[in-house]
Order: structure tokens, then sequence, then C-alpha cells
């Protein structure tokens, strides 16, 4: 059992500046949690907290049901795992992933299995002779996430561990550790500020900013109903398009009215502004590249002109400037049938629609979605 609790968690630094405001968490016993957000929004503060590297400032946290607030890093039972490795080096992969270990006066023979499993585990086995300088980039990691393993910890905690690998590396490195977590049955906190990474390896993801938990979700919540703009757009690429237009009540009935065209929203979407009692209001619609829809004819439907059209193999990313509007959103489209390198080409106009069953609506004063 390894559940972490953080309850009413705030980080203020010497100067006054509040890293991080009321965060609060239960995470579960074997959860991967994601802590995501642009730079400075306070998640390597967090982690680092809760790694106890950093004094909390107000609130309480526990680690199972021991209250941790003033509790030595070394006294948690966590392991922590950095972007920068820093690993010894003169000393040997095993070594470094031994050290820890001698430490704690473990006995020789265990230490042995404890680094031998965990570099079966990680595919390093054929490197523990080597000292870092002859490991390249992805391989370092590797021993660096080693090193966490043997002490068998309670929580792991990850600090943007694959951010100095390259493109093609990181997202091997992703897949290791998506399989590493089925392995070993521990609790993870793990930090980034890519929002791939958070989708694809967490169980929940916390999306911050400013300090201020923004969202807590699986990624599937997080991405289908986002409760702010700021998470609408951080989740998702290509980023959501945002477009400002009106929305309508006439009876009981809501409609998202542009210019020339009038989106029909879903019985579900319907049922979720009554419920929150929305007016007739402006709003900002946000919809998402691949859920805008091409159409051939011009009445009840938006015209754009195409500015820049990127080919992307199986579908194309049209940068378009809505005529009414004069806003450039992007659309996604996998219609590759006919002349579409004419029909997409720069300066070409064509015409598309907004879905009524997939879109967003949002507050344009307080940015958050009408739906709750
Ligand atoms: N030791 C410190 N003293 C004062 N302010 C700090 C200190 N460490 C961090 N901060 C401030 O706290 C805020 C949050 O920093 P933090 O490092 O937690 O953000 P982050 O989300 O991890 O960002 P990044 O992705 O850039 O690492 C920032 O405004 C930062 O400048």
């Amino acid at each position: 059992m390894s559940t972490v609790s953080l309850q009413h968690i705030k980080k203020t630094y010497e100067g006054n500046v509040t890293a991080v405001h009321d965060f609060n968490l239960e995470i579960a016993d074997k959860e991967f949690i994601v802590l995501v957000g642009p730079s400075g929004c306070g998640k390597s503060t967090t982690l680092r907290m809760i790694a106890g590297l950093e004094d909390i400032t107000d609130g309480d946290m526990f680690i199972d049901d021991t209250r941790v607030n003033d509790v030595e890093p070394k006294d948690r039972d966590i392991a922590m795992v950095f972007q920068n490795y820093a690993l010894y080096p003169h000393m040997s992969v095993y070594e470094n992933m031994a050290f820890a270990l001698k430490l704690r006066k473990m006995p020789k023979d265990e230490i042995d299995k404890a680094v031998r499993q965990a570099a079966e585990i990680l595919d390093i086995t054929t490197y523990l002779d080597r000292k870092p300088k002859a490991l390249s980039g992805g391989q370092r990691q590797r021993v660096a996430i080693g090193r966490a393993i043997v002490r068998n910890p309670k929580v792991f905690l990850m600090d943007e561990p694959l951010s100095n690998l390259d493109a093609k590396l990181r997202n091997q490195m992703r897949a290791e550790i998506i399989k590493l977590r089925q392995r070993i049955d521990t609790t993870f906190v793990y930090v980034t500020h890519d929002q791939t990474e958070a989708m694809t390896l967490g169980d929940r993801i916390v999306i911050m900013k400013d300090g201020l938990v923004q969202q807590i979700g699986t990624p599937q919540e997080v991405f289908d109903h986002p409760y702010n703009q700021f998470v609408a757009g951080f989740i998702g690429t290509p980023q959501m398009n945002f477009y400002q237009a009106q929305l309508v009540k006439e009876g009981d009935k809501y409609a998202v009215k542009l210019a020339d065209a009038t989106v029909v929203l879903s019985d579900e979407k319907q049922a979720n502004l009554a419920k929150n009692n929305v007016q007739s209001q402006a709003i900002t619609l946000g919809v998402r590249p691949e859920h805008i829809t091409l159409e051939k004819t011009t009445a009840g439907t938006v015209s754009g002109t195409v500015g820049v059209s990127e080919m992307m193999g199986s579908s194309i990313y049209l940068h378009v400037t809505a005529c009414e509007k004069d806003t450039v959103i992007i659309v996604q489209t996998r219609d590759l049938e006919g002349d579409y390198l004419k029909d997409f080409a720069a300066n070409a106009t064509i015409q598309f629609s907004f879905p009524g069953n997939v879109c967003h609506l949002f507050d344009p004063k307080t940015e958050l979605n009408l739906e709750g």
C-alpha cells in the first residue's frame, strides 16, 4: 500500500512568490499521476514537496497514514529521477545502481540480486561494467531509473525524465516507462510540460497553471470535458480552435449562431446548458481541428481562405482565415480525394461546418465551460 494525500498544500518561497496554491489530490495505491502545465506553473515545486526537498508552507501531506510534512526525504521511502540523470561519473553502472543500497548496509548478495533484477527489467545488463560516459543519453536515463528501482520505493517520483532526449528516443523511453510501470507495482508521480507524455502515461493527469490546479481527470475526461479554455487549449494537438459566437436560447432550445451558419447542439449539450440555466450570451466556441467538416456548399456554412496547408501524410492541416471573423483556425482533413493539392492551395476558398456534438462552449469572461 502506498497512497499519497495532498491536503490544501501551499508553497510560498522567500520573497513572497506563491508557487502552489491550495493543492488537493488523493493519489491511490499504484496509481500513475502526471502533473502537467507550462513552465513555472508549480509542478516541480509540488513534486519536490512530496519528495521532502522543499518545505511545505501550509497544508498536510500524508504518505499512507503518516503525516510527512516534517519527515526527512531519506525517511519517506520515495525515489526520484531527475531530468539530468545525476549519475556518478567515476562509478560503473553497477556501482551507480548499488550505491544507495550499500549506504543502507544491505548484504552484498541482496544488493547483487536487486541490481541484476533492475538491470534485467531495463535491459541494461550488458552495460553493467561501463562508466556513464560510455553510454548514450537513453541508456544513462535507464541507469538513473534503475538506481531508483533497486530501492523498491513506496512512491516513484519523476521530474521531466525524458526532456534531455531527442524526439525519437523520447518516444521509445515513453514506451519503456509504460512497460516499467506494468512490471513494478508502485505509485508514480511524474512531472512533464508535454501534454502527449501526460496523456499517454497518466491514469489521471493534473493540469496546472500559475500554481493553481485547473483540472484533475483521466486523459479522456480532460480531453472530452475540459473545465475551462486553458485546459481545452493545452490538451490535444493540433490545438483546439476558438471562435467568437453567440449562444441563442429560443424556448427551451439552444443554438450557436455564426454570421452565416448555425450550429445545432446535441441533446446532451442542450441538457447540460439547461441544467446550468445558461441564457443567451456571447460565447467562445471551441472546436478541435479534427472535428471540423469540409462542406461543398456555401449555404449555411462558414467560408474561409487557406493560408498555409501542411501535408502530414495521412491528413492535411489547413490554416484557414475564416472570412466572417478574420480568425485563423486550423482544419484537419483526411479528405485527400480528387485534386486536393489544388483545392487546398494557398488562397483557395473553402467551406466548412462546426459539429454540434463535440464542440465546447466557453464564457468569454470567466473562460469556464458553460456545460460545467
Ligand atoms: N527556490 C525558489 N525561490 C523562489 N521562487 C522559486 C523557487 N523555485 C521556484 N520558484 C518559482 O516558483 C514558481 C514555480 O516553479 P516550478 O519550478 O515549480 O515550476 P514548473 O512548473 O516546474 O516549471 P518548469 O517546467 O519551468 O520547471 C515559478 O514562478 C518559479 O520562478
